[in-house]
């Protein structure tokens, strides 16, 4: 797809409920004194308003360096390649890749785009009490003194905080209290479109579920998240599609229903084996180092399926609704 073709489709598809973001050949490198770390390659996704979009794979794989690209949040060693184009509300089109610091600083970040970040403790000014931070935040997007006390309340019992703890400075909230609290404040700006980067750490069951329902809850309002997690569970929960990367690639996205019923990668399978009410097992070997990918498909040395060509040459194909990179796929039913 080139980018007009992409930036025509999704301003056509404006008024009918179409992409709200598109994303078209995404990579990410770090140069380091040592080497390259290649941490995304030729990434293609779409996430849709109503789409709650799941983005699992084992750490290390490229799921946050694939956040703070969309948000410009990358340090100055990284180096972006491709398209990401997101829908803006009066039908026009805006590629976070390539708008600069100053648009994505004044337009997209918190407002068209909302992150609760993976680390919270890091993200919290530690001289503001949490009613403070989440006062401000809505202060900035909208609210009037009148109005702001019940709001942030409000988001606190909505991410299951109680509301007596906004009154703590962060270094007295718990990881868990503030996860929630991150959260919370991304949810300030009430944003299209939110990426929540493993914003169950530190939660318990209930909690955990709270906040998935949360989640699912802003897609079915006509919002859209993309939720990066480790756990399948959550994924299985609330997604309606997830995309499984591997070694800064995507080797599987499927509607979420057929892929926890029939993986096509043997990647995505062996994640699916890890799962406590399945086999339990956790994937064997280790991923690769991302400073020396192979240019057939990384999965090769941990795949009992593997046959010279995938050593060699990678194969990204349509595969029903999603797309499968595997020269080799599960017959269809193995994973059920
Ligand atoms: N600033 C940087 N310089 C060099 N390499 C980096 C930098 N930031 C991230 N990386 C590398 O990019 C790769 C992807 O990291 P990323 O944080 O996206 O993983 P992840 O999938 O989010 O893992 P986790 O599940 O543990 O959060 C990792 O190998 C990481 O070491
Ligand atoms: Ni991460």
């Amino acid at each position: 797809m080139t980018t007009s073709q992409t930036a025509a489709e999704v301003a056509s598809a404006a008024h009918t409920g179409g992409p709200l973001l598109t994303i078209d050949g995404l990579g990410v490198r770090f140069r380091t004194r040592e080497a390259t770390v290649q941490a995304v390659t030729d990434l293609d996704l779409t996430v849709r308003s109503g789409e709650l979009l799941a983005v699992v794979g084992e750490s290390g794989c490229g799921k946050s360096v694939l956040a703070h690209a969309l948000l410009g949040l990358l340090p100055a060693n990284a180096a972006v390649t491709g398209h990401a184009v997101l829908r803006q509300p009066d039908g026009g089109t805006v590629d976070l890749v390539g708008c600069g610091e100053r648009r994505l600083a004044a337009e997209i970040r918190g407002r068209r785009v909302g992150l609760v970040p993976q680390s919270p403790a890091t993200a919290l000014t530690p001289v503001r009490t949490g009613r403070r931070l989440l006062e401000e935040t809505l202060r900035a997007h909208g609210h009037t003194r009148a109005t702001t006390r019940g709001a942030a309340e409000r988001l606190a019992t909505d991410v299951g905080l109680d509301p007596a703890d906004l009154d703590r400075y962060p270094h007295e909230l718990s990881g868990g209290m503030a996860q929630r609290l991150v959260t919370a404040l991304a949810l300030a700006p009430d944003p299209p479109l939110l990426i929540a980067d493993e914003p169950t750490t530190g939660l318990d069951r209930p909690l955990v579920d709270h906040t998935l329902d949360l989640l699912r809850r802003r897609c079915d309002g006509g919002g859209a998240v993309v939720l990066i997690t480790h756990d399948l569970a959550a994924a299985e929960r609330v997604a309606d599609t997830v995309v499984v990367m591997y070694a800064s690639r995507t080797v599987e996205r499927q509607p979420a229903r057929r892929l926890f019923a029939e993986p096509g990668h043997p990647y995505s399978a062996a994640l699916l084996d890890a799962l406590p009410d399945r086999s339990f097992r956790p994937v064997p070997g280790h991923p690769p180092m991302l400073t020396a990918l192979p240019d057939g498909c990384a999965f090769v040395p941990r795949c009992g399926r593997a046959t010279e060509i995938c050593r060699v040459q990678p194969s990204t194909t349509g595969y029903g609704a999603g797309v499968l990179a595997c020269h080799h796929p599960l017959p269809s039913g193995a994973g059920s």
